[in-house]
């Protein structure tokens, strides 16, 4: 079975098609800031995406009918349990308006309907673990304010991913371990997985957990609040500074931490102070959830493309290590595997199926 799988980010879109698990291809598209800068939403850019995709098919030989199963990453629609989902004309609705936000996540599964629609085959598309999934203990929702909801946007896909893979590596069934994910890409999400659920996390999406390569994570609220109404900023400013310019790279002007790296070896001492308080703030969100988890911890993951970082795994190793001494690194991810292999799971019975 040929299974074309689309995962697009804020600054790429990646594609790859596979034979059932095997992967034919695989290609990374980065998009600079001057090419996005052309469109307006995040809907605007499904177009140019999509030639992509039609581009690559062609270029390696193959036709849109000849693929099978379609899938797209799953996007900011309504919060959802973990699982495998058709996708279905309410998706495409939730997507397309964005009801949890914007964010490049939510042309995955568009376009991956969109695509099978062409050939007649819109029930062979899907998606798995949206960032949306809500599998948070009641007490971890509640805020302190009651107009907001705890519940955010994270890494769900990666975070359920890397859980399993140690699950099968210590032979172990995921649902009887206690696991701490700290996934670190552009944006940070720090999980707390008890028995098969990620009781808590924080959201990925600006202004919560700690900052990351380009957003800012919790804030002191009432500075914030004073910043809001300073009539410095617009609205649009404001929320570049939570999502997109804020973190490391509000203070360094670079989202990229092989850049920092080098910064640190030409002997800038920001660079050095700003990657250290990084790891800092990673460090007592994985802190905090051993607290969810009161002290019973398996083992500490950390991964996504900052995991390549040696000098920032050592300092988050150096202040949480006395709450585990099995503290695993998987660098990078493997969300384009994990969305081929879920679906085929729910064909082969091992995964439920859900309807959106
Ligand atoms: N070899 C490396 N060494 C150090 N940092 C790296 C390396 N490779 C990638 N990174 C950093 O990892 C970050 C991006 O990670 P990743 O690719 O997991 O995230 P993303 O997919 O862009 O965003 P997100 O995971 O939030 O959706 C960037 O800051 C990048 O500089
Ligand atoms: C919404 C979480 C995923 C990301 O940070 O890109």
């Amino acid at each position: 079975m040929y299974i074309l799988v689309i995962n697009p980010g804020s600054t790429s879109t990646k594609i790859a098609v596979y034979n059932n698990r095997t992967q034919l291809i695989y290609r990374p598209f980065n998009h600079n800031e001057k090419e996005m800068a052309a469109f307006s939403t995040i809907l605007d850019q499904k177009a140019f995406r999509k030639q992509i995709i039609l581009d690559v098919l062609q270029e390696h030989g193959f036709r849109l009918n000849d693929i099978d199963i379609f899938i797209g990453r799953g996007g900011l629609v309504r919060h959802l349990q973990s699982g495998v989902y058709r996708i279905n004309d309410d998706y495409i609705h939730d997507a397309s308006v964005g009801l949890n936000g914007e964010h490049a996540s939510n042309l995955g599964a568009i376009l991956a309907w969109e695509l099978a629609r062409v050939v007649n085959k819109e029930e062979m598309a899907y998606t798995v673990d949206p960032v949306v999934v809500d599998e948070y203990d009641p007490i971890a929702k509640i805020s302190g304010i009651p107009d907001i909801s705890r519940v955010g946007a994270f890494h769900a896909l990666n975070q359920k991913a890397v859980a399993h893979r140690y699950a099968t590596e210590t032979n172990r069934p995921y649902s009887t371990l206690k696991l701490i994910v700290a996934h670190l890409g552009g944006g940070i999400s720090v999980g707390a997985h008890r028995n098969g659920r990620i009781v808590d996390v924080n959201s990925a999406m600006g202004g919560d957990g700690p900052f990351s390569p380009e957003r800012a994570g919790r804030l002191p609220s009432y500075e914030l609040l004073k910043l809001c109404f300073s009539g410095q900023y617009t609205y649009a400013q404001l929320k570049k500074k939570l999502i997109g310019e804020g973190g490391v790279y509000g203070y360094l002007g670079t989202k990229d931490i092989r850049d920092v790296e080098q910064q640190i070896m030409d002997g800038n001492k920001k660079a050095r102070d700003i990657l250290e308080a990084m790891a800092y703030q990673i460090a007592k969100e994985i802190a905090s959830c051993a607290a969810v988890l009161e002290g019973w911890v398996d083992a500490i993951i950390i991964t996504g493309g900052i995991a390549y970082n040696r000098r920032i795994v050592e300092l988050i190793r150096q202040r949480i290590s006395f709450i585990t001494p099995e503290i695993v690194v998987y660098p990078g991810e493997d969300e384009m595997f994990a969305l081929a292999d879920g679906v085929l799971a729910a064909m082969e019975g091992q995964r439920e199926l859900v309807e959106y």
